[in-house]
């Protein structure tokens, strides 16, 4: 008999996190995602990269500056953070737990670190790592996307490596090959996961309690 110890109540949203190395596509298939599961919430960091070209403060990320974020920290705001590359990442806690309080399956597109940490705190979690096709691959997706200097490609791709030896901490992988295979890849992950029984228990007991009554 497996145990239902930690999974989601059926009447709460399910978390999905999405890691991978930078430049394997995580945003490219997060924005194709919104198109084909308009359902699925996102996630937005805060951050205290500087915004690239074209990104939009509380739409791509909050950007803040360290002072900011270290605040955000210290007043319990994040549901986790980490320094990836030379700056802070993390995610705002509340917007989380208010999303899957409302039945809604919400998206963190977070590095690994961060992962970790929320699985410690939401082991029921759906965890996916999107891999490239090679390493080549990846090089020239960081490469081609034009948004990096050569020093933050070859710190991002040293990284790459360690990033990629921690999938086996994650529940599925996928190959980022065509960006709408992916996504049909998460859509058919997400409705299994709503399918296990173990998430239906709590919604179960309740109509066991009612018949009882
Ligand atoms: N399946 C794919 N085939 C070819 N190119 C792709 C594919 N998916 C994404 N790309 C391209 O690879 C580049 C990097 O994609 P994207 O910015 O989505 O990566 P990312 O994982 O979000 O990176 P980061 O972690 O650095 O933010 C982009 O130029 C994007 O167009
Ligand atoms: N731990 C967290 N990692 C995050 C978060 N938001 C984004 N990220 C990851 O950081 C790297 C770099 O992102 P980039 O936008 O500078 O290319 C990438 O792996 C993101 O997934 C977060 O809230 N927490």
């Amino acid at each position: 008999m497996t145990s239902n110890v930690g999974y989601t109540p059926a009447d709460k949203g399910i978390l999905i996190v999405l890691s991978g190395p930078s430049g394997v596509g995580k945003g490219t298939v997060c924005k194709a995602l919104r198109g084909c599961a308009p359902d699925i919430v996102y996630s937005v960091s805060a951050t205290t990269r500087a915004p690239r070209q074209g990104e939009v403060d509380g739409v791509n990320y909050f950007f803040k500056t360290r002072e900011q974020f270290q605040q955000m920290i210290v007043q319990d705001q994040m549901l986790e953070w980490a320094e990836y590359v030379g700056n802070y990442y993390g995610t705002p806690r509340r917007f989380v737990e208010d999303t899957l309080n409302a039945g809604k399956d919400i998206i963190l597109e977070i590095e690994v670190q961060g992962a970790l940490k929320v699985k410690q705190k939401f082991p029921e979690g759906v965890f996916i790592f999107l891999l490239p096709p090679s390493l080549p691959e990846l090089e020239s997706r960081i490469v081609g996307r034009g948004t990096e200097s050569e020093e933050t490609i070859r710190s991002r791709m040293s990284v790459a490596v360690d990033e990629i030896a921690m999938m086996e901490h994650y529940d599925y992988a996928i190959v980022n090959d065509q960006v709408d295979f992916a996504c049909s890849r998460i859509r058919s992950i997400l409705t299994a996961e709503h399918c296990r029984k173990d998430r239906m228990v709590s919604k179960i007991q309740h109509w066991m309690a009612e018949v009882k009554k």
